[in-house]
């Protein structure tokens, strides 16, 4: 089957530093990838590239075949490929209910013109509402997005990310800056959606527990490179890994078997 998201070759250089460098990787449809590395490794800007935020130097992106060297990010938001922090717009005066809403109406604009005023908002708090129970924040709908807190705002951007409906996740660390009591949350919240099963989630984390939780291939990122591409065990046993970046830090038992 064709992979739903391909890179080839795919490059890009700042001056003279080659941040991602002939990168080569395939996604297959509903697939759990998640990216790491060292800081500095080219994770970021690797989904940069993909979502078209950034243009490569050289190589190319595919979506189902499609070559997206030219499509600007907004286009490839279009076709599938959603990335979280594009709609970390929220807006702080706006409730979390409301913020939710404006998100399902951009995607759904269209489709709901065609309906009656009244119906068409009742089905867009709906769905809305079912957005937030599946995030976990069902409890705060009413709540200000300026009141949240940290972990809740990254639940209520993943719900408006949803809301996009698009087939392709991409999570640039999603339990960045939480507190530990909030990380729990935020992976229950990812548990939910990969168990949906009707979707593709590309993660870039920090967390190997949470990776080895929910992955099921990893890809490793050194100097710009792809190190290694394979399932959780295999990356964890894999000793260029070991030596260039996991240095024996993990705990070998969280390794699934
Ligand atoms: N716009 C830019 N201009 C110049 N250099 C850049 C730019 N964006 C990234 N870099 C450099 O590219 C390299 C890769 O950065 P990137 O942020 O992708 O790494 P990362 O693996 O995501 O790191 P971290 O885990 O710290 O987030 C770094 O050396 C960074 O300084």
């Amino acid at each position: 089957m064709e992979p739903i998201v391909k890179t080839e070759n795919l490059t890009i250089r700042f001056g003279g530093h080659t941040a991602v460098d002939h990168v080569n990787f395939e996604m297959p449809e509903k697939h759990f990838k998640s990216i790491i590395g060292p800081n500095g490794a080219g994770k970021t800007t690797f989904f940069n590239l993909i979502s078209g935020e950034l243009k490569p130097s050289e190589g190319e992106v595919y979506f189902k075949g499609q070559p997206l060297t030219k499509l600007s990010s907004v286009e490839r938001t279009r076709l599938g490929l959603g990335r979280s922090f594009q709609i970390t717009n929220v807006f702080p005066n706006l409730t979390v209910l409301e913020n939710v809403r404006l998100a399902v109406q951009s995607k759904e604009k269209i489709r709901y013109q065609m309906l009656k005023h009244f119906r068409s908002y009742q089905l867009i708090t709906e769905r809305a509402h079912e957005l937030l129970e599946l995030v976990l924040l069902s409890s705060k709908a009413d709540a200000f997005a300026s009141q949240l807190s940290h972990g809740e705002k990254r639940k209520l951007e993943i719900a408006m990310l949803l809301a996009l409906e698009t087939e392709v996740l991409l999570l640039d660390e999603p339990t960045a800056g939480m507190s530990l009591e909030e990380v729990p949350a935020i992976l229950e919240v990812i548990h939910q959606i990969k168990n949906r099963g009707d979707r593709t989630i590309l993660l870039i984390e920090h967390k190997m527990d949470m990776i080895l939780d929910l992955s099921d291939s990893i890809m490793v990122l050194f100097n710009g490179k792809l190190l290694a591409d394979g399932t959780p065990e295999d990356i964890m046993n894999n000793e260029t890994v070991q030596n260039a970046y996991l240095g024996g830090l993990y705990d070998d038992s969280l390794v699934k078997s």
